[in-house]
């Protein structure tokens, strides 16, 4: 698409609520007949006895294949040679977002229907029509895009809030980055995600991610840590995965996301959730937008309250290790990274100096707030 144009894309469905998961079935069977059903085991344990049962009152016949949990290209063509075997004619993700990246690149290959159904809202992965490629050691190696979004996106609420909470909390992180990232995007008038330029709506929706957030975001955490589904809950989990997935991908990204993908580089900040990565992504594009102490205050203090990393020993890294800092500013500044979506120019020593910066004002903050300090991260391999 020439980039002059503005776009916005979206899923065909997305259905939220309680107990939705019994209507997977009714749901996906205008879509397809013969389903493949990949879910990794701990998931297919909590659900796959009501996602059969579902389908099964459909009059489905499904097959289940284990996802292997990372989102490789070696996974991504193993699973095209499962739905190959199984002349399935649509592949439903059920888990996270690895294995909803793997099912959209599958699908995508074998030429068949993809749908995906969350069982966590920790990333804004479900509703896009891309998927972010990692090699099997979990470096950040490319992104994906396809022609079609989600036939389906079906979320259960209590499914979610059951899982535990520091998953919401990661979706949180990685929807909050969404309007920085969409509102940096809409002042540099660069390309989005979607292939185009950003429309108002794109850019709305990022915004109204933030705001649902900044509202609900606490107290929908302190209901999951209960498993309990309120209104709140209900709000952020939107947020998280509808408002959050419209928004990136139709309003761009930019600094955050590309500093993310740079932290994978470093094997210390591997193990730690794509949204917990994410937030430190934010926390250094608001500092290399020179934007108004007190907005990264606000944004500091917010963050640590819902359980979100803001500083670099809690992602295992130190800011007098220039060497990893290099590699994770390099990484994230390579050409086509959407660090090049800021309105102005940002360099690997830019992100350097930003990043070893947040560590102390970071630990001020939060003093200052009377929140802890922070607890270093070690990589579990
Ligand atoms: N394609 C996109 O648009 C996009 C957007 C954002 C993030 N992502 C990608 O998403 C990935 C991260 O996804 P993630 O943070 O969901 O992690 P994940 O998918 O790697 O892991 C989720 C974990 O939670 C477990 N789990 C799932 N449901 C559960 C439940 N109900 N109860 C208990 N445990 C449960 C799974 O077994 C798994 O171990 C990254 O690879 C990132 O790049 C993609
Ligand atoms: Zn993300």
């Amino acid at each position: 698409m020439a980039t002059a144009l503005r776009t916005v894309i979206s899923p065909s469905r997305y259905v939220q609520g309680k107990g939705a998961i019994h209507q997977l079935g009714e749901f996906l069977k205008p879509i397809g007949s013969t389903p493949l059903l990949v879910a990794d085991e701990l998931v297919w344990g909590l659900v796959g006895h009501d996602v059969e049962k579902s389908l099964q009152e459909a009059g489905l016949t499904a097959q289940w294949e284990r996802f292997g949990g990372v989102p490789s290209a070696k996974e991504v063509d193993r699973i095209v040679e499962v739905i190959r075997r199984s002349g399935s004619d649509v592949v439903v993700a059920i888990g996270g977002g690895s294995a909803i990246d793997t099912v959209k690149a599958a699908g995508h290959l074998a030429g068949i229907r993809w749908a995906n159904c969350p069982t966590v809202a920790s990333t804004d992965a479900p509703c896009s029509a891309l998927s972010v490629i990692y090699t099997e050691s979990g470096e950040f190696e490319e992104y994906r895009f396809f022609p079609r979004n989600p036939d389906l996106v079906l979320v259960d609420s209590q499914i979610v809030a059951n899982a535990p909470a520091s998953l919401l909390i990661a979706g949180v992180g990685d929807a909050l980055a969404t309007w920085l990232e969409a509102r940096a995007t809409a002042r540099s008038n660069s390309t989005t995600m979607a292939g185009g330029l950003p429309t108002v709506t794109g850019t709305a929706l990022a915004q109204l991610s933030w705001d649902v957030l900044w509202e609900n975001a606490l107290q929908a955490v302190d209901a999951v840590r209960d498993h309990q589904v309120t209104p709140a809950v209900e709000k952020v989990i939107e947020a998280n995965t509808l408002l959050s997935g419209l928004g990136f991908e139709s309003g761009g990204l930019a600094a955050a996301h590309a500093v993310h993908n740079g932290l994978t580089a470093v094997g210390a900040t591997h193990g730690l959730a794509h949204g917990q990565k994410v937030n430190i992504g934010s926390v250094t594009q608001l500092v290399l937008e020179g934007a108004p102490s007190s907005e990264i205050r606000d944004f500091i203090e917010f963050t640590t309250r819902v359980g979100l990393p803001t500083t670099l020993t809690e992602v295992g890294l130190r800011a007098d290790d220039v060497e990893s800092l290099t590699t994770v500013a390099d990484a994230a500044t390579v050409p086509g990274e959407t660090i090049h979506s800021m309105p102005f120019a940002v360099t690997s020593p830019d992100v350097v100096s930003a990043l070893v910066s947040i560590e102390k004002f970071a630990t001020r903050v939060r003093d200052e707030a009377g929140l802890p300090a922070p607890t270093p991260y070690t990589a579990h391999h």
